[in-house]
């Protein structure tokens, strides 16, 4: 066994799935329970209904199995990605570490390579992002990616590119996970427009601005803005602003209309819309999207002073 999937969300079953296409994959869940029913049903219906798992895909909730593969992806939520790597760096050090998650860690401001560099400097670090749903991509849609490594990494992209799942590289992974995590902030503004049936032309009006902000703060970090206007950055603002299939979309539009959300769904986009408001200040950034996102989350503001306070900023040049 070469690649192990961490953390049996829905991406992670979901690549789990499309890797084993080309071999066995090992798929870790920490759940003991979880993990009995998915070996009796060879699904899993928790996190990613209907999928089937193929028999090459091995289900384990022993981590230490995942010491066996020379590749590993990780997909756990990424509020969550810092403390894992710290409890399991003995096991994870020295691999290949493929981040499958999007977002910004709130208790650092730093991304999922970062943290990874931080807790298992041994390691060789990489970010699979782009526009992709789970369900998708367990179904074999065509689906592309970016894979993006400090290194140039055409070995990585082949092992990790499937019939189906089409990856492009890059060693720009500032760029790449920057775009994955700031487009969930986005995708929650566009649910909020369409929630409070602002309309579609608001809706092409925030993302297009929406997408000025994600520039400025990835240039200002180091980024190069073709990966913005790529998969990872352009690509997926489409993607998740205009889908259902989105979670953050639709937390987005529960805010604008006003209706409950459930909150066991993962909402990447509002811990990181924090995270980004911190970056901005300490960078000097102007970021009003995200900083409305984020008090919108907290529920310090309403939505009616959100589109407000918006409108009435200053005309400027665009
Ligand atoms: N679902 C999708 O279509 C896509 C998701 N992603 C990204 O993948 C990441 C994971 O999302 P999903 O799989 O959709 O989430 P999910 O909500 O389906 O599953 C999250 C999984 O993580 C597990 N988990 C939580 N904390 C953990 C911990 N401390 N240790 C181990 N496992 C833990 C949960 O038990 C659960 O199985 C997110 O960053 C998301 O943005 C990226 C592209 C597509
Ligand atoms: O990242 C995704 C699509 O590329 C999934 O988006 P959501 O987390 O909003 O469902």
């Amino acid at each position: 066994m070469t690649i192990a999937v961490l953390g049996a969300g829905a991406f992670g079953t979901a690549l789990a799935i499309s890797l084993a296409q080309r071999g066995p994959v090992l798929l870790w869940a920490r759940d003991a329970a979880q993990v009995a029913e998915m070996r009796e049903s060879r699904r899993n219906d928790r996190r990613l209904p209907g999928a089937v798992l193929p028999e090459v895909l091995t289900v384990t909730d022993r981590i230490e199995d995942a010491a066996g593969c020379d590749i590993v992806l990780l997909g756990v939520p990424m509020q969550k990605m810092g403390g894992f790597l710290s409890e399991n760096a003995g096991l994870l050090d020295g691999k290949v570490l493929v981040s499958c998650s999007k977002g910004i860690d709130l208790a650092t401001g730093r991304g999922s390579v970062a943290l990874i560099e931080a807790a298992c400097p041994g390691a060789l670090a990489a970010v699979l992002t782009g526009p992709s749903f789970a369900a998708d991509i367990a179904r074999g849609l065509p689906t592309a990616l970016t894979l993006a490594c400090r290194t140039d990494a055409p070995d990585l992209q082949a092992r990790l590119s499937t019939p189906t799942l089409r990856l492009y590289r890059t060693t720009d992974t500032i760029g790449a996970e920057l775009g994955g995590a700031l487009k969930n902030v986005i995708a929650i503004a566009a649910g909020v427009v369409i929630g409070a049936n602002l309309g579609d032309s608001a809706r092409a009006a925030l993302m297009t601005r929406g997408f000025a902000e994600m520039n400025r703060l990835a240039m200002k970090l180091g980024a190069r803005p073709e990966t913005l206007m790529g998969l990872s950055g352009f690509g997926d603002l489409v993607l998740t602003c205009t889908s259902l299939q989105s979670r953050n979309f639709r937390y987005g539009i529960a805010l604008g209309s006003g209706s409950a959300f459930d909150p066991g769904v993962t909402v990447e986009g509002a811990a990181t819309a924090r995270a980004v408001t911190g970056l901005a200040r300490d960078h000097g950034l102007e970021m009003p999207i995200a900083a409305m996102i984020a008090a919108l989350c907290a529920q310090k503001i309403s939505v009616a002073d959100a589109v407000t306070a918006l409108l009435s900023r200053p005309l400027k040049e665009e």
